[in-house]
């Protein structure tokens, strides 16, 4: 399928920099978290949100009731249905988050260089003056010198809409800071960060085990997302959803948004499913030129881990404008070049103008920084890494990718019941598509017979190369070889209906066969 792979590390004839670049009718191998909004709930333009690439929906309960996520959710449900594209559903929590309390809505004008004081007591009315909080311990948190800095939700850094400000004394529960830059903070929801300080709010407040224990049961949620900033948050989390029912499925996605979730990194990826690097707020807490390293050495663990890792606030500007910055245009794929499985968009989605083309834009730019990732390099890495004696599984998963590289496969199809199979081949990062063929197996929790395969086949939907496809459940869950080939014959259908697999291509299959794993070759005809 690829012509001669071209390497960043290897010198770049520019002319081949103007080839074109993919057919845009495939989606790139990276995926597209979306986080849906106002600009973004019409059936209609999550429909082309669906059709630009994005397979995972993020709804955010920092904002907006469960009547209002619900209706977003139920128009998500239709644009599936027509577009027949699957999307996973994102839970993202409020947690350890201060908010400015503006009730009026009124927008506030701060000036630089006088001062304002942040109150606890939320029944003032908001003033360039006076900013209520919902958080009553500030004044016990912060000391003299220190930097907050409240922005929008899902703030871009604008200045003009976001302000720095310094504290400059602390009189009881109120605390008296400098404006830094003048700026307007309109609109309604507004969070404050202090820079390196610990919070004392719970991980989950108690509003979010209410919105899990009701809208993510009802809705089944595939992933909730929570900011972590130790390992206990991550277990703690699951410990909740293992007493919700189907919940116990969902997969916890620890957010590091702070220096206290970086010190705790390794821990919490042991604990998590999958780590989302949230920048907005982590760009806040980190000097501006450490910002990048932490994102370099916490994919490199994540990806060395097998496990997911997601990259936040890359096409800001985006929210306002057509296209992106050159900045950012790159930042997008670098990240993808750093290893990542995802990009997660904001506020382009949320209240973007364009959340149609960003989709569309950073799906473009995925694919351009995929075709020159140094595969070869990482999966040296990785092998490494891993060290000896292998596990079956894994020597199996990594052969797999090895096997479809050397013959210049096209696809690799994967069998899997739990995912576990198909994430290890993602994790060799596969230069060509991945169709994890989630064979459901019938279980029994005493009380009722069910079917798995959704959670596991919708989970995918978040890692990088990994395009699922859920089996018939009327096929055996054994790997009876007669079921196990017209399964197959549905996935290479699958693959050429999608335009990834053509006549004579080759395809490396990884499946049971009787108690063995095996990995196959097979060169198509038609
Ligand atoms: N129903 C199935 N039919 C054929 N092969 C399968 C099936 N389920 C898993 N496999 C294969 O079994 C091995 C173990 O995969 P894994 O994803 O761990 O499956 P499981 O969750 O059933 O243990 C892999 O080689 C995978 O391709
Ligand atoms: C994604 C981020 O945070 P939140 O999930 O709170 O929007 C972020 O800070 O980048
Ligand atoms: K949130
Ligand atoms: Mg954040």
């Amino acid at each position: 399928m690829q012509s001669s792979p071209m390497l960043l590390e290897e010198p770049i004839r520019m002319a081949s920099i103007l080839e074109p670049s993919k057919p845009s009718f495939f989606p790139a191998m990276t995926k597209i978290v979306g986080t849906l909004g106002p600009k973004s709930r019409s059936i209609d333009t999550i429909s082309r949100c669906l059709d630009a690439g994005m397979s995972v929906a993020r709804f955010d309960f920092s904002w907006g009731d469960p009547e209002y996520h619900q209706e977003t959710l139920e128009n998500l449900r239709a644009a599936i249905k027509t577009t027949k594209k699957l999307c996973a559903v994102m839970l993202d929590t409020v947690g350890p988050e201060v908010q400015v309390v503006n009730r009026t809505d009124r927008p506030i004008s701060l000036e630089a260089d006088t001062l304002v004081v942040l109150t606890p007591d939320q029944s003032k009315e908001a003033t360039p003056n006076l900013l209520p909080v919902n958080f009553s311990e500030l004044s016990k948190a912060v000391k003299k010198g220190d930097t907050i800095f409240i922005g929008k939700y899902l703030f871009t850094g604008s200045e003009t809409t976001s302000v720095w400000l310094e504290v400059s004394e602390v009189n009881g529960e109120d605390v008296t800071c400098l404006i830094k830059n003048s700026a307007t903070l309109s609109g309604s929801l507004y969070t404050l960060h202090v820079s390196q300080i610990r919070i004392n709010l719970p991980t989950l407040t108690d509003k979010d085990k209410e919105v899990i224990s009701t809208w993510g049961v009802r809705n089944n949620i595939d992933f909730l997302s929570l900011y972590a900033r130790h390992v206990e948050d991550v277990r703690h989390a699951r410990e909740f959803l293992s007493k919700l029912g189907d919940l116990k499925q969902t997969q916890v996605y620890a957010k590091i948004e702070n220096i206290e979730g970086l010190n705790h990194f390794d821990e919490i990826l042991r604990e998590a499913d999958g780590v989302i690097l949230s920048r907005g707020n982590l760009g806040i807490d980190l000097p501006p030129e450490k910002v990048f390293l932490f994102q370099k050495a916490a994919i490199y663990k994540c990806n060395m881990a097998g496990k997911p890792v997601v990259v936040t606030r890359v096409v800001d500007t985006m929210t306002d404008n057509l296209r992106p910055t050159r900045a950012e245009a790159t930042d997008v794929a670098n990240a993808v070049l750093d290893g990542s499985d995802a990009i997660l968009l904001g506020a382009e989605t949320l209240r973007g103008l364009y959340p149609v083309e960003t989709i569309s834009i950073v799906g473009k730019i995925c694919a351009e920084a995929e075709k020159v990732y140094n595969q070869d390099l990482y999966f040296k890495k990785t092998v490494k890494h891993v060290g000896e004696p292998m596990s079956h599984l894994e020597s199996i998963a990594s052969s797999a990718v090895r096997a479809a590289i050397k013959v210049r496969a096209s696809v690799i199809i994967c069998f899997t019941s739990s995912g576990r199979a198909a994430r290890l081949i993602a994790k060799y990062r596969p230069t060509m598509p991945v169709i994890s063929v989630v064979i459901p197996q019938l279980k029994t929790d005493q009380l009722r017979w069910t079917f798995t395969g959704a959670f596991e086949a919708r989970q995918s939907l978040i890692i990088r190369g990994l395009f699922p496809m859920l089996a018939d459940p009327q096929h055996p869950a054994e790997s009876k070889s007669g079921a196990n080939e017209s399964i197959l014959k549905v996935a290479l259908d699958h693959g050429k209906a999608f335009g990834i697999i053509k006549p004579h291509d080759r395809v490396v299959v990884c499946q049971k066969v009787g108690d063995s794993s095996v990995v196959k070759i097979i060169e198509l005809e038609d």
